[in-house]
Parts: C-alpha cells; sequence; structure tokens
C-alpha cells in the first residue's frame, strides 16, 4: 500500500466553505489481481501536475464562470467558446435502455459527405434559419451515430486491438473495485460503467439526440456558439436563459424528453456503490460524508468531437435547496477520453487534472458541489473499439450529468 497525502493551506472552496483548510486526499483503491491491497497515491496541485502524473503546460488562462456565465468573450484564450465554429465490470447490468424510451418522434435525416447528419430539422417547410408561426426555430439534426452510407469498405480492427481491449476488460472486472477519492465530495469511479451498459447509453442518446429535443449545438444571440452538442433530459437548461432551467426549450419550443428510468437506476447505484466505498475506507471523518441517494430530473448530455472542449465553469443553476445540500452531480464518460480539470478556484493554472475514460463515473458533491470544472481536450481515438464498433458512434466522447434542481 502506497500512501501520500497533501494539505493546501491558505485555499478555498469558493461559496461552500470560504475558510475550509481543504486537506486533500486522494486514494486509488486498486486491488491487484492476486492482492486485493489497498493503494493509495497522491500529487502535488503547486506543481500542477495532473493526477495522471504530466504537468500540463498547453493550459493558459482564460475566464469562466458559472454555466450561465459562459458569456462571449472577445479574449482568443477563451478555450470555451468562439464565433466561427456553427474497465469493465458489471456492477449495473442493464437492459438495452433505448427500449425504454417512449413517444420518440426521430427525425428523417439525410446524410452529407462526411456522414455527418446536418439535416435541418423539418419544423414546417422551413430552412434552418427561418421559424415557423410560433416562433420555433428549425436547426441540423446532429446523429452521434451515422450510418455512412459510402462506397469505403469498413474494416474490423485488427484482431490483436479487439484481444488487447478484452484482455484490459477482464483483468479491470478482476480488479473490482476502482475508485479514487479527488477530493472530499469527489469521487471517480474508473471504469464503472460495464461495456453493455456504454453500449446502451449511446444507443438511447441516439435515439433521443435525434429527435424532437434532442442535440444542438448551444450559443448566444450574437453568434458564439459553445464547442459541443448538446440535449438536455427532465428539464431545459440554456446559456442564456433567466432562469437557466425551462421546461420548453426557448429556441424550438421542444420538451426535453424525460430521463430513461435505466439511467436513473444507473445514477442510484453508482451513489451507493461510492458510498459503500467511502464508509469502508475513509472511517469516521468529517470529511468523507456519503452522498445522499438523488432522483436527477435534469440530464446533461454533451457530445464532443475531436476539437470540443468546455471552459472552466461551476454548476450552479440548480435550485437553492440543491447547491445547499449539496445534492450530488453524477457524471457519466463514454467514448473517448478526456482531460478534466477541476479546482476551487477559475485558474486554470491552479487546477488539478484528470483523465476521464470511457466507463468512468465521477460524483461531485457535498464540499464539492460547487467545485470549477471543464474539459480542455478530448483524447483521439481513445474509445473502446469494441463500443465503437457496436454502436457506429462517431468519433468523440459522450457525457451526461445528472442533477437535481
Ligand atoms: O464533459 C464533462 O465531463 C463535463 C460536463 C459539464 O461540466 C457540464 O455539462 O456541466
Ligand atoms: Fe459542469
Amino acid at each position: 500500500m502506497r500512501a501520500y497525502w497533501y494539505t493546501k493551506e491558505g485555499s478555498s472552496l469558493r461559496q461552500i466553505q470560504p475558510q475550509l483548510t481543504f486537506v486533500r486526499i486522494l486514494i486509488v483503491i486498486s486491488c491487484s489481481d492476486s492482492s486485493n491491497s489497498l493503494k493509495m497515491s497522491g500529487y502535488n496541485r503547486q506543481g500542477n501536475r495532473s493526477a495522471t502524473g504530466k504537468s500540463d503546460n498547453r493550459i493558459k488562462h482564460t475566464n469562466a464562470g458559472s454555466r450561465s456565465d459562459w458569456k462571449p468573450n472577445p479574449s482568443k484564450n477563451d478555450r470555451c467558446l468562439d464565433s466561427a465554429s456553427g474497465s469493465q465490470n458489471n456492477k449495473s447490468s442493464v437492459k438495452d435502455a433505448a427500449s425504454d424510451v417512449k413517444n420518440i418522434k426521430p427525425i428523417p435525416i439525410s446524410l452529407d459527405d462526411d456522414g455527418s447528419s446536418k439535416k435541418v430539422k423539418q419544423l414546417g417547410d422551413k430552412s434552418e434559419t427561418d421559424g415557423d408561426d410560433n416562433g420555433r426555430v428549425n436547426h441540423p439534426v446532429f446523429d452521434i451515430c451515422p450510418k455512412k452510407v459510402s462506397s469505403v469498405i469498413k474494416l474490423k480492427a485488427p484482431l490483436h486491438v479487439m484481444n488487447r481491449e478484452k484482455r484490459n476488460q477482464s483483468k479491470q472486472a478482476m480488479k473490482g473495485q476502482n475508485i479514487i477519492i479527488l477530493g472530499p465530495g469527489m469521487v471517480l469511479m474508473k471504469g464503472y460503467i460495464s461495456s453493455v451498459d456504454q453500449i446502451s447509453i449511446v444507443k438511447t442518446c441516439r435515439e433521443l439526440g435525434i429527435s424532437d429535443g434532442g442535440f444542438y449545438q448551444p450559443g448566444y444571440s450574437g453568434g458564439t456558439k459553445l464547442h459541443l452538442q448538446m440535449m438536455c433530459l427532465g428539464k431545459n437548461w440554456d446559456p442564456e436563459s433567466q432562469p437557466a432551467y425551462t421546461e420548453l426549450r426557448a429556441f424550438d419550443k421542444s420538451k426535453p424528453p424525460k430521463i430513461p428510468e435505466k439511467f436513473d437506476e444507473m445514477v442510484k447505484k453508482a451513489i451507493k456503490d461510492s458510498n459503500e466505498f467511502i464508509r469502508g475506507n475513509t472511517g469516521s471523518s468529517d470529511e468523507w460524508k456519503v452522498f445522499p441517494c438523488i432522483s436527477p430530473d435534469i440530464c446533461i448530455v454533451n457530445f464532443y468531437t475531436k476539437s470540443g472542449r468546455l471552459g472552466l465553469h461551476q454548476d450552479k443553476d440548480e435550485s437553492d435547496t440543491s447547491l445547499k445540500k449539496g445534492l450530488p452531480v453524477v457524471s457519466f464518460s463514454i467514448g473517448d477520453s478526456a482531460e478534466f480539470l477541476y479546482g476551487e478556484t477559475r485558474s486554470i493554472d491552479e487546477a488539478d487534472k484528470v483523465t476521464l475514460e470511457s466507463g468512468d463515473v465521477l460524483i461531485f458533491g457535498g464540499k464539492s458541489r460547487l467545485i470549477y470544472h471543464g474539459v480542455t481536450s478530448i483524447v483521439p481515438d481513445s474509445a473502446p473499439t469494441s463500443l465503437m464498433e457496436a454502436t457506429d458512434m462517431r468519433a468523440g466522447r459522450l457525457n451526461l450529468t445528472f442533477r437535481v434542481y
């Protein structure tokens, strides 16, 4: 067992515990195949080192804020916006959640040359920029699993690649729990979502994403866009609307699809498993309170292509009660890995970094509920080949964050 601890003097969790001296412990439970031993490792925040041990020199200052603070910023350093761009284990085994999705009205799609489905949603016979008589505005359909209708024959991944993935998957399953406590109230469950469930989530999001209320590229009235595609489930979140959460999507008046029951079950199970781990491994310290069980009523689904990113921000548009109680945000990562930053301030230079891989679940609540976080880059071609084969998902990363309003 290896253990490193470090103390951050004088730093504070803004808005939650201003005077808090933040003792941060990173515990990596990594039960080796033979010994099931507890490993703890850590990192030096002041040295701007990542949890993977690499320093990050690429990242420069930027401005960021809450999701609603993502206002257009003329600074070239704003990594959030620009104006040009339009392990498996079997902890939660679910049947294909797509079969639970009711009342989906898929929108007919035609494919562009690059296989992307940028056909404008047909809300009447209007073009993308037109609105209908009710002020509904059309937008392009974004299909995360476009079937490539082309003469290029899709080759299967080489056998040795497939075999390596299979070996890695069964190793992960044997390892059992692989949970990292990134800070008080911030837990990362590595490879938590089984391959079967990942496939199921992609398929469900694909169906929802091409239907009413599906994926679109959020932006601002000035034309600036976020570097991702987004759809909301449960309630709609909009970067510009006041309040940020509404029942209908403002620009096309669509109602966000419901959160599929299976997603809800998976969130609850992840919290339960995380709590069991915390109880079993962190003793009785106040720092390590378990998460309350939640029934999320909001899920924001983001899809990042390889150039996707998201500036440092806080998730603070939820209700005061939800924020005060520190009700956790539960985040699922699927597909390509992401370089994820998190920290107590909005300074990128002071933020810590961790790589979120396909199947990882990140939970942040309690004292970390208002942690600043963002995605600096997507690691190209890092998604499991088997997932891509099974879903035909386009290259990129799917992220689902569940919250309680
Ligand atoms: O993609 C991620 O991991 C983070 C997403 C996020 O922070 C958000 O949607 O608010
Ligand atoms: Fe967020």
